[in-house]
């Protein structure tokens, strides 16, 4: 069993207790009305933008307690002045620490961002709780979803106004990838050993549509890297744990964005 399989596993039943307290159509309910999304897609298209996408991630399976010092709304405020285009924030709390509680709060004290809800989407429940706390983005996993989920959970993220971000490891997955995903990110860390390979992205950047909207995302550490991606056609690269591993992430992500060449 691979450790996304566990994480995975573990989601699922997750998902079954939260159901049993609130049921989907009570969460239906909380859906806010009229809310009209920031869209990532348009922000990484800014030639302007730095592309930068960072995260809030307190701890992760590779690298265990990463900072567990700082507050979400105080970071990811930090991250925007700094000129992140968006935010990522993980939401599962069994590996990664993370909450709907603090994306909630993120939301609040960045209502003009684009956010990514980061997290295990593995039911249909879940896309409408990214929905009840305002996200404007959902990834979606193709190593742990099939082809009718991806164009299944896609429609729903649609109707609800969510970009959809794709995410893909390996290249047998990219008979997944649906025209109308919003967004492509290539994932760099191998799950199976995390060991992080960036040259995987550019790898598979030549066998993607020319017209997606592609993102690197982890192992992220240098501007340079970003330099170097950013000419091989990616729009948008999500770092988190270059940025969280510091005492005052924002802080760090500022210097990042102020070394980049634009
Ligand atoms: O970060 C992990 O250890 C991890 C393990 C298993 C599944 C997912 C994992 N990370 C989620 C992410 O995709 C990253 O948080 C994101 O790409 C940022 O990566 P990094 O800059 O390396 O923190």
């Amino acid at each position: 069993m691979t450790i996304l399989d566990e994480i995975v596993a573990n989601r699922r039943k997750e998902i079954e207790q939260v159901k049993s307290h609130v049921s989907l159509a009570e969460l239906k309910k909380q859906i806010p009305a009229d809310r009209k999304g920031n869209s990532l897609k348009k922000r990484l298209l800014n030639p302007e933008a730095s592309g930068i996408i960072a995260e809030f991630k307190r701890k992760s399976p590779s690298k265990g307690i990463i900072n567990d010092k700082v507050t979400p709304e105080v970071v990811t405020k930090g991250y925007v002045t700094a000129g992140a285009s968006g935010i990522s924030v993980l939401t599962d709390k069994s590996y990664f620490g993370g909450s709907l509680d603090d994306f909630a709060k993120v939301r609040e004290a960045n209502p003009e961002t684009p956010i990514l809800r980061k997290d295990f989407m593995v039911d249909e429940y879940q896309i409408y709780e990214a929905s009840v706390v305002k996200a404007d983005v959902i990834l979606l996993i193709a190593a742990v979803l099939t082809k009718e989920e991806i164009e299944r959970f896609t429609t729903l993220a649609h109707k609800l106004g969510l970009e959809v971000l794709l995410e893909l490891h390996a290249e047998e997955e990219l008979q997944k990838v649906d025209p109308r995903v919003d967004l492509i990110g290539i994932n760099n860390r191998n799950l199976k050993d995390f060991t992080v390979d960036l040259d995987h992205s550019i790898q598979m950047l030549e066998k993607l549509p020319a017209e997606a909207v592609k993102i690197a995302e982890s192992g992220i550490s240098d501007p340079e890297t970003v330099e170097h991606l950013r000419k091989s056609g990616f729009h948008g690269f999500l770092m988190g744990e270059n940025f969280m591993k510091q005492e005052h992430p924002a802080e760090a992500c500022r210097e990042f964005i102020n070394a980049l060449k634009r």
